[in-house]
């Protein structure tokens, strides 16, 4: 256990769809920079669990503490500051980007939406493709224009163009060719060492988990067989 307290602490977490309970009172911590993989069969819950966490739909009960405020308490006007601190990199690489956007422009705007667009953006921008390992000839590419690889490249970019302390990583490299992979999971942990950001996990991968998590966590039917 780390002296600090969790980067995110989630308590009793339950998302209920009508009848159906996807998430059981699940808690576990995350402490900043580590990795929590969080494995588990199709429709056990592990999407519902982090997008409950992201507060991108507001759990039925529980507590999701994150940077120390209970964000399950807080109006959408006080999460907005708080949601770039923690960032969804998305299973589909080219669904998470707009198709009618260059690259170069998608990393933009997420700069743009924080109020943190000035003289030095296009720098920043071009700083941000080059940390993932993007020429800067594809910042004028639209995704269809990239692999998988890239693509989900992109999207990372996009992810710290926000600052983050957290990723929550769903399924980040299982919709790409097992070639390129290691090229993105290498270049997550090599940004996690240079940052220090948490990653949230989700993998169905066991060697992929073993491979790059600090812990790991299962779920089966909505509760956590492990903690
Ligand atoms: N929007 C929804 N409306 C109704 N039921 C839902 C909804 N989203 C998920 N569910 C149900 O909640 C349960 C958990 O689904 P969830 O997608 O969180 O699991 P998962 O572990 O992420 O699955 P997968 O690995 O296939 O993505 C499943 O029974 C699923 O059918």
């Amino acid at each position: 256990m780390s002296a600090n307290p969790p980067l995110l602490e989630v308590r009793d977490l339950v998302v209920r769809y009508g009848e159906v309970t996807a998430v059981d009172h699940v808690s576990f911590t995350l402490d900043a920079g580590e990795t929590l993989a969080l494995n588990g069969p199709s429709g056990c819950g592990k999407s519902s669990t982090v997008t409950a966490v992201l507060q991108l739909r507001r759990p039925d009960s529980g507590e999701v503490r994150f940077e120390g405020q209970e964000l399950t308490k807080l109006t959408e006007r006080e999460l907005r500051p708080l949601r770039p601190r923690m960032q969804p990199v998305f299973q589909d690489p080219y669904g998470s980007l707009s198709p009618r956007r260059r690259i170069r422009d998608a990393v933009a705007e997420a700069l743009r939406v924080q109020g943190r667009w000035d003289a030095t953006g296009p720098a920043r921008v071009a700083g941000l493709l080059d940390r993932v390992g993007l020429a800067p000839a594809y910042g004028d590419r639209f995704p269809h224009e990239l692999s998988g690889g890239q693509c989900q490249r992109a999207g990372i970019a996009r992810a710290l163009a926000s600052d983050p302390r957290l990723l929550v990583l769903d399924e980040p490299v299982s919709a790409l060719d097992p070639s390129v992979r290691a090229g993105v999971l290498n270049l997550l942990a090599d940004l996690q060492d240079e940052l220090g950001l948490a990653y949230l996990f989700i993998c169905h991968d066991r060697a992929v988990v073993s491979h790059f998590a600090d812990r790991s966590i299962e779920m089966r039917s909505g509760r956590l067989t492990s903690a």
